[in-house]
């Protein structure tokens, strides 16, 4: 990674945790990474709670002036109105979340939520002041055809479509292969598409934009393994799924500079 841009370790804690259980890990995440400080200097550390525990993550980090960012796991493309179930930029802007994930793979296959409506949550998100957490990612059956950077870099590209230079976003590879699947991608393989990928934000955003935006890579990622990635030039983070449960586990991850000899 460049020192331009700030790692940014982010934990999708997807369907999982009640607000209850959402304090008591926020209260166990701060105290081991409080004791670790150190560590992680000038990294930036987010969870993507689900949407009931928002605001109580959100009093918790601010009672305790925590370090820690957070956001929400999906957005709706409408700012308000006859929308049963949908969570607008604007509602996540006032519970002060920073960010929004747009586009993961469970919501792209199981909700088949098209690149048109992605593009519109990542553009509802920045008219809303939340910086979207674009995600990319082929299935196995793409490789089988494609380019491992083929259907990545198309979904970028329709999810920038509205995006302008200067605007802030983030992008995570999370090849669809790899996620829960306890076997990830090389960091080879990561940084190659990675590269498609910064080369997609410049073209579309610009070369100032591009070289200020930050790359994840998602997909099994655990503290034995998050060094190689962080090695990879163009790979700024990463995106953690079912390690990001773990307090011991995601301090760790987050902590990863103390393993790594650069
Ligand atoms: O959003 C996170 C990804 O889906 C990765 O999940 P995983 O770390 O459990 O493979």
């Amino acid at each position: 990674m460049s020192d331009a841009r700030t790692p940014l370790i982010a934990g999708n804690w997807k369907m999982n945790f009640d607000h209850l259980q959402a304090i008591a890990f926020v209260q166990k995440l701060a105290w081991s990474l409080r004791d670790a400080r150190h560590d992680f200097d000038d990294v930036e550390v987010a969870v993507f709670p689900p949407f009931t525990d928002l605001r109580s993550v959100q009093t918790l980090v601010q009672a305790d002036k925590l370090e820690l960012k957070y956001g929400g796991q999906d957005v709706s493309t409408h700012v308000s109105g006859a929308f049963t179930g949908e969570i607008s930029a604007t509602f996540l802007k006032k519970l002060d979340a920073e960010y929004v994930i747009v586009g993961h793979s469970e919501r792209r296959y199981r909700h088949v939520e098209s690149d048109e409506t992605i593009a519109a949550k990542a553009k509802a998100a920045r008219d809303g002041g939340i910086v979207p957490l674009i995600c990319v990612g082929e299935t196995a059956k793409d490789l089988e055809r494609h380019e491992p950077s083929a259907v990545p870099a198309n979904q970028l590209r329709g999810a920038l479509i509205d995006f302008k230079p200067g605007d802030e976003f983030v992008v995570a590879y999370e090849p669809v292969w790899a996620i829960g699947a306890g076997s990830p991608a090389t960091p080879e393989q990561a940084q190659n598409v990675a590269s498609v990928l910064r080369e997609v934000v410049r073209q579309a955003v610009g070369d100032e934009t591009a070289a200020k935006t930050r790359i994840l890579y998602g997909g099994s990622v655990k503290s034995d393994n998050i060094v190689g990635f962080m090695k990879c030039p163009d790979v700024d983070g990463v995106l953690v799924g079912g390690a990001s449960l773990d307090v011991d586990e995601f301090s760790a991850i987050a902590r990863y500079k103390k393993h790594a000899t650069y």
